[in-house]
């Protein structure tokens, strides 16, 4: 299986040092030709310090090299997937494309197995994703992800690929489950960070944890997921490590509506368009999803943090 990976930021940078590691020959393609070049000459990328990237990566800008892999890892954010499958779809066609990104397209209200398999019918749509910094794949820290393919015999055989010693990969059919699970714990790990930012306390985060967990499953069960696939890796495990570390992007753009502060606007943030497509779905299938429509609120100024809390302790008592 020869291995592309598509996107050199974090984690596209992270899997490719995880997976040259462990003795495959990557072709990593980055976006910016001049970026692309310092990768290869330097072996670093300043997005993962202290990681030296081993020498069987290549890295470049042009896509040719990428569209002779047989296996693509799409690790570039989730809303710039449509545009990039649809102008490279002749290129894609028939390959196993492995979506890595976590959120849901605003145009299309599907999450990225789905729209890959919506954009390139040819090709095996698979979805990895789990609780995973770029930095500790880097690193060659223990991790554990999900590996989502409806083909089970292509999913077995990216399962076995894509493991390595220290990345651990667990296996489903639920391709849906596995990225919806990814998806909305960004959306919970936005409203986490708030709550913490806005000097809400602890107990606070965990209620919104808890309350949101279900609040995900609602959504997802709806759209078709499995109820396991949520409890696991790519939902729950997700969202307890991106709901209370400030190494997650999404985290800490809810610490800074929080706390009132400046945000960088080229952070890539994937809760806060998936939170405005969750409000969306919400309201046209009717699903009660109040954690998540006060968060896209919050992302667009139509509400403050008082506001927004008062909204969500207001609501009716009911049972657990
Ligand atoms: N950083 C992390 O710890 C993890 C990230 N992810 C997911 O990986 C995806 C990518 O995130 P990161 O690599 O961390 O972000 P990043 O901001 O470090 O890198 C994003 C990359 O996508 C490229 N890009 C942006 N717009 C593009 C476009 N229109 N066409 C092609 N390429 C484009 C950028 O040039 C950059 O190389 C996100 O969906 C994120 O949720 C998943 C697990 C862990
Ligand atoms: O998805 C992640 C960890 O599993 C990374 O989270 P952020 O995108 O919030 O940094």
């Amino acid at each position: 299986m020869k291995i592309g990976i598509a996107g050199g930021g974090a984690f596209g940078t992270a899997l490719a040092a995880a997976l040259a590691l462990d003795g495959h020959d990557i072709q990593l393609w980055a976006r910016h030709a001049e970026a692309a070049s310092d990768m290869q000459n330097t072996r670093s990328n300043p997005k993962l310090p202290g990681v030296d990237l081993p020498q069987n990566i290549s890295i470049s800008g042009e896509l040719e090299p990428l569209f002779i892999c047989d296996t693509i890892l799409l690790a570039i954010p989730a809303q710039t997937l449509p545009a990039f499958l649809t102008e490279h779809l002749a290129h894609l066609d028939g390959k196993n494309l492995v979506a890595c990104c976590k959120g849901i397209d605003l145009k299309r209200m599907t999450g990225p197995a789905s729209t890959i398999r919506d954009i390139v019918p040819g090709a095996v749509p698979a979805m990895l994703t789990g609780p995973s910094f770029a930095a500790d794949i880097a690193r060659g820290l223990p991790t554990a992800l999900t590996l989502g393919c409806a083909d089970d015999e292509m999913g077995a055989m990216l399962q076995t690929a894509l493991s390595t010693t220290s990345l651990r990969i667990y296996r489903t059919t639920d391709t849906v489950g596995a990225e919806l699970g990814g998806a909305l714990k960004n959306v919970m790990a936005i409203a986490s960070g708030i709550a913490i930012g806005a000097k809400l306390g602890e107990s606070a985060r965990a209620a919104l944890i808890t309350r949101g967990f279900p609040e995900m499953q609602r959504l997802a069960l709806a759209l078709g997921a499995q109820p396991e696939t949520l409890s696991g890796l790519s939902g729950f495990g997700d969202l307890v490590l991106t709901c209370t570390s400030d190494q997650s992007r999404n985290y800490r753009y809810g610490l800074a509506i929080g706390t009132g502060s400046d945000f960088d606007q080229n952070t890539t943030v994937e809760g806060a368009a998936t939170a405005r497509a969750v409000r969306q779905l919400a309201s046209e299938l009717d699903i009660d999803m109040p954690i998540c429509t006060v968060v896209a609120d919050l992302t667009e100024n139509k509400t403050d943090v008082a506001t927004a809390l008062n909204t969500l302790l207001s609501r009716p008592l009911k049972e657990e």
